[in-house]
């Protein structure tokens, strides 16, 4: 079943999305495809915007995907806010410029958003518990368990089982992940590489620069909903400028810090701001090599690191310097990323 609203088209189920889909195939349009979670916000628009740049037609998912939150995590209580979200939606718009090969197109807007219900997702039936849980999931082994997947060890397996079948269901020419979340958008790009997929392709998986609050640099994220202004504004703030203080110490011209010199002041600059405020506790800050995921040795500074890898464009040899913390009553867990190094070798659009 499908309704209009406003210009987009909106299905419930699988199969009135494929009709739809069959059309696209029929009439040769390339799909962009955003999967989200919903609670949309700045970060997604950005998203969404890029693939009305690059694509015929459009596509959003909403869905709120149990298999990716562990039982003591905010399933419940994540944010629902779907008329919200459509306003967004239709909000969204691009015109070719004059001198783009598509000139003449009409201006582009999101074409269609998929809400599928939980029992279409997972005919098998789903639990939070993995213990429990039955039927088919897929995990990407050895790349699952660092970064993120240390506090959240069945995160991964969540989010790559209901991508493929996001992906399946979809078909989408071109997909877009923001770098916010960097190991869920690497990790699926390998996923892609590893099944030998063609819809989308990895090298159709692109990733857009992590969406910030222009005063603050607080990355945005639907969780921030969760936060009181005095912690949005003053206690959330404190993970990216800790980033900031590491690749500071990282980038330095002439003496260079080392990994454990890095990770040691961005753990002050936090320990600084918790010592005032009870209320926020650091998980976990790390440098971490984009193509294995392993954990940078304590004594490697730039100099060796640049050294040590295949030349990327005299750009530098990336590294994921990540890190989440716990902020405020709630303990909302929020987390941030900078790449340090040649951020085009990982497929990070320009901003
Ligand atoms: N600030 C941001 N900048 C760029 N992309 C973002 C940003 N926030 C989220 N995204 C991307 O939007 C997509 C959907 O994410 P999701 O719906 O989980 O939103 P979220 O804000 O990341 O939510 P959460 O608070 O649960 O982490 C993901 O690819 C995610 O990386
Ligand atoms: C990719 C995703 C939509 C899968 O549920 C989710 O993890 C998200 O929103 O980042
Ligand atoms: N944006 C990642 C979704 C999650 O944290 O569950």
């Amino acid at each position: 079943m499908s309704s209009e609203a406003g210009e987009i088209q909106v299905f419930e189920s699988v199969a009135a999305y494929r009709e739809w889909r069959r059309k696209a195939y029929e009439e040769k349009k390339s799909v962009g495809y955003v999967a989200t979670m919903g609670a949309l916000h700045e970060g997604h628009a950005s998203l969404v915007r890029k693939s009305l740049e690059n694509n015929d037609l459009t596509v959003v998912s909403i869905f709120v995907n149990p298999a990716q939150f562990a039982p003591h995590e905010d399933l419940t209580s994540y944010p629902r806010t779907l008329p919200h979200d459509l306003a967004v939606l239709r909000s969204l718009s691009y015109t070719p410029p004059p001198s783009s090969p598509s000139s003449n197109e009409p201006t582009r807007t999101p074409n269609a958003v998929f809400l599928p219900s939980i029992h279409d997702m997972y005919p098998s039936g789903i639990s939070q518990d993995v213990t429990h849980q039955k039927g088919t999931f897929v995990e990407v082994k050895g790349y699952s368990h660092q970064m993120e997947g240390t506090t959240r060890p069945t995160f991964f397996r969540g989010v790559a089982t209901v991508v493929t079948k996001l992906f399946h269901i979809i078909e989408p020419t071109r997909t877009y992940f923001g770098q916010k979340d960097i190991q869920q958008a690497l990790l699926l790009k390998r996923l892609t590489r590893d099944l030998i997929m063609a819809h989308p392709s990895p090298e159709n998986l692109f990733i857009v620069p992590t969406s910030r609050d222009p005063k603050t640099n607080l990355a945005l994220s639907s969780r921030n909903a969760y936060l009181t202004p005095h912690e949005r504004t003053h206690l959330a703030p404190t993970l990216h400028t800790a980033l900031l203080a590491a690749r500071t110490a990282w980038e330095h011209p002439t003496s260079p810090s080392t990994k454990a010199q890095c990770i040691a002041l961005a753990r002050a600059v936090i320990q600084e701001c918790a010592e005032g405020e009870q209320e926020i506790k650091l998980d976990y800050v790390e440098m971490n090599d984009p193509e294995t995921f392993d954990v940078l040795p304590d004594g490697v500074d730039r100099t060796i690191w640049e050294g040590s890898g295949e030349s990327t464009r005299g750009k530098g040899r990336p590294v994921v310097l990540s890190g989440a913390m716990w902020v405020g009553e709630k303990k909302t867990r929020l987390i941030d990323n900078i790449i340090l190094g040649d951020r085009a070798s990982l497929g990070i659009l320009e901003g």
